[in-house]
């Protein structure tokens, strides 16, 4: 099963026919079997399966941080999968944000700092408004000046979160965001996450094993042995859930 067709213009990232295969002999593992997925702009897409299921290998093909082995991806119009290491990096400074479960912030830099960094090492600078439209959206003002040690965990995941979105990246990969945080931290992010697709019109895929935290997103995709197995549109956490427990039930039967 695919996830739904539009137009190459609309498209901040697909997956063509992706295979992956990991290892060789007996060790081999097909990680990804034939995935077919599109991530349209200013759309908040989560992907959500079962353990061992291929969302982080998706999510790393994509973000040209792991070569397929057959097919292709796309990050707006650039084949990922034939570029040079020299363009992959040029792809993930330029044109991707990441967003990781355990923050990855330089404890010796402020909020500021940590939010600058990546712009820093590009040579970069971002537009001042840009800046205070993010900064605002975050809700980071009176936390500049702090190390991430003089922040909470969900203050801290804000920062990354800035510190993703200020390059205005084709696409934000956030892979388990708040799955470090307790339940009011992590709403905290999630709705900023949602806020940042609905007033900056950023491009945002997720992965995450909680419903409540699916909820949050425009469209769901299921994962499940290395294939897409539905989408949901609009999703609540229920029906998350209930898509959830099908899976498990078809993978136990299988
Ligand atoms: N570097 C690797 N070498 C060998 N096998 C790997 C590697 N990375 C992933 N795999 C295997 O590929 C399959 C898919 O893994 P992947 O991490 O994409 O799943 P996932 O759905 O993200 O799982 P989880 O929800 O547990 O993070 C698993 O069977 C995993 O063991």
């Amino acid at each position: 099963m695919s996830a739904t067709i539009s137009t190459d213009t609309e498209l901040a990232a697909r997956a063509v026919n992706v295979h992956k295969v990991y290892g060789t002999g007996d060790a081999q593992v097909a990680a990804l079997r034939g995935v077919d997925v599109e991530l349209r702009r200013g759309e908040f897409t989560a992907i959500m399966g079962p353990s061992g299921s291929g969302k982080s290998t998706l999510m790393h093909c994509l973000a040209g941080l792991d070569t397929v082995s057959e097919g292709d991806v796309y990050v707006a119009d650039m084949k990922v999968n034939g570029m040079s290491d020299k363009e992959l990096t040029s792809l993930r400074r330029d044109r991707i944000g990441f967003i990781f479960q355990q923050f990855n912030l330089l404890p010796m830099l402020t909020a500021e700092e940590n939010i600058l960094l990546p712009l820093a090492i590009a040579g970069r600078k971002p537009s001042p408004e840009w800046l205070a439209k993010v900064i605002e959206t975050v809700g980071l003002s009176e936390r500049l000046g702090h190390r991430p040690s003089e922040l909470s965990g969900g203050q801290q995941q804000r920062v990354a979160c800035a510190r993703a979105l200020v390059s205005q990246p084709e696409v934000i990969f956030a892979d388990e965001p708040t799955g470090n945080l307790d339940s009011r931290a992590g709403t905290e992010v999630l709705k900023f996450l949602r806020d940042s697709v609905r007033s900056l019109g950023q491009t945002i895929v997720m992965v995450t094993h909680d419903p409540n935290a699916a909820s949050y997103a425009d469209r769901v995709v299921f994962f499940a042995d290395g294939h897409v197995v539905g989408e949901i549109t609009e999703p609540t956490a229920d029906a998350v859930l209930d898509m959830m427990k099908k899976i498990d039930t078809v993978e136990k039967v299988a």
